[in-house]
């Protein structure tokens, strides 16, 4: 894929991120939830949503199984087409922090390099790695869509955890244990966002 036209050049605009940060009263950041399918990504993400929301913080959340109706429709689970739905969603979730929103995004983004390109990407201090962390064993148990079932019937190929790759995050910014109460877990991420001074209340 083209990098970009040299003859295409960056405009900046009068308004800038902090004007809007301003204006929304927190940073703009990019929660980035990774784990294994079941790990409880989307359930904790969007916990944390309702209880920023009810706080009063500009969010949106991205997630991997709505994200693919759309946006990443045209694209499956060899490891291409994974690096180019985190590159989307990558650029997505920068344009969000950008308009000064609280992303969180929940994708297995089982690939170290391409979570470290969307780190780049977003910068760091406004990058948040959430690594969910919840045993292969324990995800296969829950199985809420049988997925882990199909896979080890070798009815789904790919399947991150059984034939296809999840390397863990190395340094994330925050370590979930995902068979931990998710109350717990959400006044974790409350504590790192305070501290960090994404949000004020
Ligand atoms: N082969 C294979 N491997 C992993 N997951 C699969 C696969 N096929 C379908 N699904 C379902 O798709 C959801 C994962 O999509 P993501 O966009 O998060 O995947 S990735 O980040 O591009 O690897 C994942 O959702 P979660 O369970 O919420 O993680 C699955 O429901
Ligand atoms: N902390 C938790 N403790 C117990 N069960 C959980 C926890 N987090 C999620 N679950 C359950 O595990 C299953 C998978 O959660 P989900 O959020 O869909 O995972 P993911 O988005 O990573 O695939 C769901 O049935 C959910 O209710």
């Amino acid at each position: 894929m083209a990098e970009h036209d040299e003859n295409v050049v960056w405009h900046a605009h009068p308004v800038t991120v902090e004007q809007r940060e301003k204006l929304h009263q927190h940073r703009g950041a990019v929660l980035w939830f990774t784990g294994l399918s079941g790990s409880g990504k989307s359930t904790v993400a969007g916990a944390l949503e309702e209880a920023l929301h009810q706080l009063g913080v500009s969010t949106y959340l991205l997630d991997g199984d709505n994200v693919r109706h759309g946006l990443c429709s045209d694209l499956g689970f060899s490891d291409a087409d994974r690096k180019e739905n985190i590159r989307r969603v990558g650029e997505v979730a920068n344009l969000m922090a950008d308009a000064g929103l609280v992303v969180l995004s929940a994708f297995i983004s089982p690939h170290r390099v391409e979570r470290q390109m969307v780190r780049d990407r977003v910068g760091e201090g406004r990058f948040i790695e959430v690594f969910v962390d919840t045993p292969l064993s324990i995800c296969e148990a829950r199985d809420p869509k049988g997925l882990y079932k199909k896979a080890r019937a070798g009815e789904l190929r790919n399947f991150t955890g059984i034939d296809s790759v999840y390397e863990a995050p190395e340094r994330p910014e925050i370590h979930l244990d995902g068979e931990q109460l998710v109350t717990n877990l959400i006044a974790q991420l409350l504590d790192l966002l305070r501290r960090d001074v994404i949000i004020k209340t």
